[in-house]
């Protein structure tokens, strides 16, 4: 663990309903009540965020998007913009992640102007790289994310990097071969690659690298968050399954906090 406020965010992907999502929101808010020494959110479906913001508004839950659309308005059919997120209380939106690059729904020169929309609109991205299984088995696995760390950090001019400091931009550590197949990164293989994302973000500006949170994603549950959360540079989880289930998500955050609540007694 270390000083940065950590962060856990759910992703609940292609999944909810308005009766289970009311169920298990408020069991979050019950459960969640008192932990106040790292930041969760959760990032639903677009048409489940009137129900998030009606419910989480005034509890320490945050929430957000998966997506943002690459254009502010027009004739673009089931698009949804920046402001219409931020209308509804989104403080987050995750971008690139690899169930979009893998559908070739998204290549990275889209991903770069959603990238700059969402900051435009507001919103905080949780930028997602990752390599996938056969680059890792082809030991190339941080050149694979050095070229995702590298495009990501190209598309931002200077006005929109000033915006990516100033909104505290998140970077998600996804290996593709770890999501949702139970099967996640080693602690050290973790830890490895958020140092190195770190240092690469270094070389546009060493302050930020130091205090911007690198997420790890891909079958984060409770039987591991400890060992992977102690990791110095993996500063909060990035959860799909175990985001559906209020217990998994709970425990999972309490292990997150308990972890912060050591570091900041450690370094008084
Ligand atoms: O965005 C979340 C990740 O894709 C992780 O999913 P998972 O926890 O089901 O492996």
């Amino acid at each position: 663990m270390n000083a940065r406020r950590n962060l856990v965010v759910g992703n609940w992907k292609l999944h909810g309903t308005l009766a289970g999502n009311h169920g298990l929101l408020l069991q979050l808010i019950t459960n969640l009540k008192g932990l106040n020494a790292i930041d969760f959110a959760v990032c639903l479906p677009y048409v489940y965020l009137f129900q998030a913001q009606q419910l989480l508004a005034g509890s320490n839950i945050l929430w957000g998007s998966q997506n943002v659309s690459q254009y502010d308005e027009g004739a673009y059919t089931s698009c949804i913009s920046a402001a219409m997120i931020a209308e509804f209380g989104c403080r987050f939106v995750i971008l690139a992640h690899s169930e979009r690059r893998m559908l070739r729904l998204e290549g990275h020169e889209v991903t770069a102007q959603r990238l700059l929309r969402a900051l435009e609109g507001g919103l905080t991205p949780i930028y997602c790289v990752g390599e996938a299984q056969a680059e890792r088995d082809a030991g190339i696995a941080e050149d694979a994310v050095k070229k995702q760390v590298l495009n990501m950090l190209h598309s931002l001019d200077d006005d929109a990097f000033v915006r990516a400091k100033q909104c505290n931009m998140v970077v998600a550590y996804e290996p593709v071969w770890a999501i949702g197949t139970g099967q996640h990164a080693s602690p050290q293989q973790a830890q490895s690659m958020h140092a190195y994302i770190r240092q690469l973000i270094a070389t546009r500006d060493p302050a930020f690298a130091q205090r911007v949170r690198i997420i790890y994603g891909g079958s984060l549950s409770a039987d591991n968050a400890y060992a992977m959360l102690e990791m110095p540079d993996i500063d909060g989880a990035l959860l799909g399954r175990s985001a559906l289930v209020a217990e998994s998500f709970t425990e999972i955050c309490r292990i997150a906090n308990s972890l912060a609540l050591e570091a900041h007694q450690q370094s008084t």
